[in-house]
């Protein structure tokens, strides 16, 4: 079975091409795959799935988290998605549409290796409190398909300890939260604002990058403003994406990485069922 590696600002995938929709993709199967010990390691698991689509999309991205828990979006795994798509050489390159858990999303792949995802509308719902190495810090609640609470703080985001699950209220977030802590290094740059983001995942534990974190940051730092558009850079420990929020959906670009191919072990894969 063909397996594929790669990663969008350091947030690494395993690509696991299924055209055909064969594929028994149990928790015990991703778990297995994404530890970086007894498999090849990643944030997520990215099942290419081919499909008749309901709006002209011949795709469907299905995601997994690490711990093998599905969730809804990936605005990094859906750039690693579409690269993959483009390099496989099922999709030409330019724009196409995936389809995901969250809706159809259009993707536009550039030459130069970057992919700009249309992410959908951020929705903010609400205000939070998220619980980190011992502080309590407030942040907005915002839906990019997933749930984040995205919290701005002039505390650096650099000292905090992310080894630790951050609190969260479980009424508000009845499915678990995303938790974006965020800086803003410049509000006022020629590309708009500048903003340092760390994250703790839900379902896989604090990351080099989420892209649909960067979207709820600069959602939530918008909100804190009383703005509802704008864009920003958002540096992440991979790397840096650029992040777009219009009244009614919302921009990511940024890179797709791809870095190695090959096949698993089928006695190795067969035993984990
Ligand atoms: N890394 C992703 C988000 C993956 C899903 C998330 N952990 C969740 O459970 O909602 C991204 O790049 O958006």
């Amino acid at each position: 079975m063909e397996f594929v590696k790669g990663h969008g600002t350091e947030n690494d995938f395993v690509i696991l091409p299924d055209l055909d929709d064969q594929l028994d993709l149990t928790p015990a199967r991703v778990q297995a795959l994404c530890d970086r010990q007894r498999g090849l390691g990643a944030d997520g698991v990215l099942r290419v799935v081919r499909t008749s689509g309901v709006s002209g999309g011949k795709w469907f991205m299905d995601y997994r988290n690490a711990d093998g828990s599905i969730a809804e979006m990936c605005g990094n795994g859906l750039r690693v998605f579409a690269r993959y798509l483009v390099d496989a050489g099922h999709q030409p390159q330019g724009e196409f549409v995936v389809g995901t858990r969250a809706g159809d999303r259009t993707v536009v792949t550039h030459p130069d290796g970057s992919v700009t995802n249309d992410m959908g509308p951020a929705r903010v719902t609400g205000t939070s409190i998220a619980a980190v190495d011992g502080h309590g810090i407030g942040g907005f609640a915002v839906d990019v398909g997933n749930p984040h609470l995205a919290c701005v703080t002039d505390t650096p985001v650099d000292g905090f300890d992310l080894t630790v699950p951050p609190g969260f209220d479980p009424v508000m977030f009845p499915h678990g939260v995303n938790v974006e802590l965020i800086n803003v290094l410049d509000p006022d740059t020629p590309r708009g604002g500048a903003l340092r983001m760390r994250v703790y995942e839900r379902g896989v534990g604090e990351t080099r990058s989420c892209g649909t974190g960067t979207v709820a940051s600069v959602a939530s730092w918008l909100a804190g403003q009383g703005r509802t558009t704008g864009s920003a850079t958002v540096d992440v420990l991979g790397g840096q994406v650029f992040v777009t929020i219009e009244p009614t959906t919302s921009t990511l670009t940024g890179p797709a990485v791809l870095v190695a191919r090959g096949e698993l072990d089928k006695s190795w894969w067969d035993a984990l069922a």
